[in-house]
């Protein structure tokens, strides 16, 4: 029977047919020796003498093959193990002629041989390119980059740098698709974009050619320092205006822009467009927001537009009106009731108001003190029915006391000489004069009310909010709000509500009285409904109450956003 020997190194077969023909292959490691299972069945030369011609086999073909592996090849043949492997296949060979067992035993040995062949095929080492023989110590490294183009934003920006005139990445917006990436980072600097050199193209070139690429997108980048890469702000503040970057002809890409409402916590980064992510929304990608520098610029220089335009004088009415409501001045296109109480010097006060620009405000999370109740503020358009809802209202006042009132349930009734007195030390967070007397909030009776551990809930007038919104009283503030006209009048009629504009009549509420309590509101929302923690519509007066009561446990028992400076 003829004998086949076949020797495997990595990849090839060297085949010793006889003894006689060696095939040697020209890059392989060694790997292992296979012994055809037919060649195992034959009853051929002795196994030693198989392996001891197979060695001097080897010898002859040492002149064609990598020293190195026959080294190997050579140490195997002779080990004991393959001896003795081979002795054992004699010995069952000889005792049994059963030919199953043959290759049984022939498969076995392969495996082991084949186990070797596999891990010695394998690299464990990571084999390193070359170093080149030249290398211009001046180059640059150059990074490419490859991103999938989805119908998300890249969540990137990039600008012309003002020194090198070079395309760098201005910013990275956090969770977006670059920033996800982790190969993109703030400062570097790109060379090509789609096998196209930017070179002395303006970041819109390069935009429209991202436009207009389809699939993969290729950037070459030079790599920055990494100096220039962002850190996530812990600034947290609250928005008091509403945001739309579609309609912001300024912001520098509407895409990357982030909407919000008033009164949205925001957490934000940068210093001239912030980049901004919605509190509680860890997964969406950050926006762009204006900076409170640019949105005060943006809002004077709206303003000094509207006033060069005539506009602040038309068509303002419902939201920037510069005669306040009640004002008796029929001429106006406000509009404006006939008889009104003026607690306050509404016109000055508003006046200065409007010339605050709302922006943000730094916040940070309150937490409620056992014990300690933070103070309940009730603002509203008068006779929207904060009185109604108020729960316990201590206040001053040096008008008689009435027939039915008790002294420190209506007000609490001074002289006005001490309220005077008081008045000039300080010592009231609120006051205003109406018709010869004076009405005010003490922080005193405040203070008391809080240490003695109830909540009080004070109606002031909207204007006292300047004076009452401190670290020190630290109020939480409930925007009161009509329903619309028609709900307004149901509600009213149907309960027969007193009007609260005519102090001596006890009559229903004018059509004209109600519609001025909705421009009121409207004005207050928009001078100071950004202060406000909440609002609620008083329309049904059980539900606006039991709104008012949760928001009030609320308070109690949960931390929430209040001005990063009331919590120290
Ligand atoms: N939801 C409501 N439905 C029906 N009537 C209401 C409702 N809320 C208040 N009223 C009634 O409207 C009238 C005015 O309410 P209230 O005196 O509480 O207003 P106010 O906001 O305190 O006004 P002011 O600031 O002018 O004193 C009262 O007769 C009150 O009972």
């Amino acid at each position: 029977m003829k004998l086949t020997y076949h020797i495997r190194f990595a990849k090839r077969t060297i085949a010793i047919n006889g003894l006689s023909n060696v095939h040697h292959c020209s890059t392989p490691r060694l790997a292992s020796i296979y012994l055809a299972p037919s060649d195992w069945q034959a009853s051929g030369p002795e196994d030693d003498e198989v392996i001891s011609k197979l060695i001097t086999s080897l010898k002859e073909a040492e002149s064609l093959s990598d020293e190195k592996d026959l080294g190997f090849l050579q140490n195997l043949l002779q080990s004991k193990e393959l001896n003795a492997l081979v002795n054992v296949h004699s010995k069952v060979a000889k005792i049994n002629k059963d030919d199953r067992i043959a290759p049984l035993l022939s498969a076995s040995v392969q495996s082991i041989l084949f186990a070797h062949d596999a891990i010695a095929q394998k690299d464990f080492y990571p084999h390193l390119p070359d170093i080149p023989v030249e290398v211009d110590e001046d180059e640059e490294t150059i990074k490419i980059v490859q991103l999938v183009k989805s119908n998300e934003p890249l969540g990137a920006t990039i600008k012309t740098d003002e020194e090198t005139g070079k395309i760098i990445i201005a910013r990275i917006m956090h969770g977006g698709a670059a920033d996800r990436s982790g190969l993109i980072h703030v400062g570097d600097e790109v060379i090509e974009v789609n096998n196209i050199n930017v070179e002395g193209k303006t970041p819109s070139d390069v935009l429209s050619i991202l436009q207009n690429s389809e699939g993969t997108i290729t950037f070459k980048l030079v790599p920055s320092d990494g100096k220039l890469d962002q850190r996530e702000s812990k600034v947290r503040v609250k928005a008091y205006f509403d945001y739309e970057p579609e309609n912001d002809p300024y912001i520098p890409c509407k895409e990357a822009g982030l909407g919000f409402q008033r009164g949205d916590i925001l957490h934000i980064d940068d210093s001239y467009w912030w980049q901004a992510r919605r509190e509680g929304e860890k997964t969406t990608r950050a926006g762009l927001i204006p900076s409170r520098a640019l949105q005060e610029r943006r809002i004077l220089h709206e303003r000094t537009q509207k006033e060069t335009n005539g506009d602040a004088k038309k068509g303002s009415c419902a939201s920037i009106c510069s005669t306040p409501p009640g004002s008796p001045n029929p001429n106006h296109p406000c509009g404006g009731p006939k008889t009104k109480k003026i607690m306050y010097d509404t016109a000055e006060n508003d006046d200065f108001d409007r010339e605050m620009i709302a922006t943000y405000e730094e916040v940070a999370k309150l937490y409620p003190r056992p014990g300690v109740f933070r103070p309940i503020v009730l603002i509203g358009a008068p006779g929207v029915g904060r009185n109604e809802l108020k729960r316990r209202l201590v206040a001053h006042t040096t008008r008689p006391m009435r027939p039915g009132e008790v002294a420190g349930r209506e007000y609490l009734f001074v002289t006005r000489e001490k309220m005077e007195a008081d008045i000039a030390a300080s010592k009231f967070i609120e006051h205003g004069e109406y018709k010869g007397h004076l009405y005010g909030t003490s922080a005193e009776s405040v203070k008391s009310i809080v240490n003695a551990g109830c909540v009080c809930v004070l109606g002031p007038h909207y204007q006292a909010l300047k004076s009452l919104r401190t670290a020190q009283l630290k109020p939480y503030i409930v925007h009161i709000r009509p329903p619309a006209f028609e709900e307004l009048k149901k509600s009213r009629t149907k309960a027969r509500a007193r009007s609260t504009f005519d102090e001596n009549n006890s009559r229903g509420f004018t059509d004209e009285e109600f519609t001025e309590m909705i421009k009121s509101d409207e004005r207050i929302n928009f001078l100071y409904g950004h202060f406000c923690d909440e609002e609620i519509v008083n329309d049904d007066l059980s539900e606006a109450f039991e709104k008012l009561v949760n928001y009030a446990n609320k308070c109690e028992t949960e931390p929430l956003w209040a001005p990063a400076s009331w919590v120290q």
